[in-house]
């Protein structure tokens, strides 16, 4: 097990961000999913050293992020962190940029630090645009440079809040192929389900501050089998109907209509029925 939080909760004043939460993280891909101010991001911060919980502990490849000094930094050196937004700092080359991060990170080595520097930049197709100043950088490049950066040092424990916002769907492929790769775990927060069912091996959902779902993707949408139909007309009670290009209707949930065929779930499908059977601030 890579990292594993422990009755861990926060709170910003009387807002209760995260209830108090115990949750596993082995390796491969884990996608956390969960609708606006769920405590995504909170979740992600209290992992990555970036904020103290209110209560609880967080370990992370043997460390103890909540601990001493010492030992929050140790988990810092196993833990890469893409959070949802990046400052540059201004004038900076690629190379340059990624460099200071890699001297925060305390790779006093010269010539080992740059090696690891142009291999992130390559992991993310900017090699050719290392001596570019940041701010010449396109926003999917800044992108792809703001993943470069969480890259580096090859952590156990990768964090990647909303990373394929901004990327082009070339980008967003290659993305995919550079994370199902990696040995180690890698947590995705995103709004994108199609990352999920393409990516994940695991998907958690986060729904006002408490997990409403933890399991494989093939038991989310198993959750949906025989809710989602199709058919002339939309079913009574749906949650969401539209019409599709071949002209019939896709209805999530309610009572199908005459004539309606059960079609298979996706997993935006099992995660809208997941929500709209969610009392707000139910139990996990
Ligand atoms: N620094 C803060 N100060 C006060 N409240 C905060 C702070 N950070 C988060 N919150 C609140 O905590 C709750 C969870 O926010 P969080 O950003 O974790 O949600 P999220 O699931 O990441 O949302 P989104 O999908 O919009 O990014 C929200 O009610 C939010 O307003």
């Amino acid at each position: 097990m890579t990292a594993r939080l422990d009755n861990v909760a926060k709170s910003f004043g009387r807002t209760v961000a995260l209830h108090p939460t115990t949750l596993d993280l082995g390796h491969g891909v884990i996608g956390l999913l969960g609708p606006n101010g769920a405590g995504k991001t909170t979740m992600l911060r209290i992992l990555s050293s970036a904020l103290p919980p209110s209560q609880g502990t967080v370990v992370v490849a043997g460390h103890e992020v909540t601990g001493t000094h010492a030992e929050r930094t140790d988990a810092r050196r196993r833990i890469g962190y893409l959070p949802q937004e990046v400052v540059f700092p201004r004038g900076m080359t690629t190379f340059g940029f990624l460099d200071y991060i890699a001297v925060l990170k305390e790779w006093t080595l010269t010539a080992a630090r740059h090696a690891e520097v142009r291999r992130v930049l390559a992991l993310v197709d900017l090699a050719e645009r290392s001596t570019v100043k940041v701010k010449a950088l396109s926003g999917g490049q800044r992108r792809r440079l703001a993943i470069a950066q969480a890259l580096l040092g090859d952590p156990d424990l990768l964090i990647l809040d909303e990373p394929t916002t901004g990327l082009d769907p070339e980008q967003r492929a290659s993305l995919r192929g550079l994370l199902s790769g990696r040995p180690g775990t890698v947590l995705i927060s995103t709004h994108q389900t199609e990352d999920v069912s393409a990516l994940c091996d695991r998907v958690v959902v986060l729904d006002a501050g408490r997990i409403r779902f933890d399991g494989s993707v093939a038991d989310l949408l198993a959750t949906a089998v025989g809710r989602v139909h199709q058919g002339p007309s939309a079913a009574s009670g749906a949650m969401q109907t539209w019409r599709t290009g071949t002209g019939l209707i896709r209805s999530v949930g309610g009572s199908p209509a005459a004539g309606s065929q059960a079609v298979e779930p996706t997993v935006e499908d099992a995660y809208l029925l997941l929500r709209s059977s969610a009392p707000e601030g139910a139990t996990a």
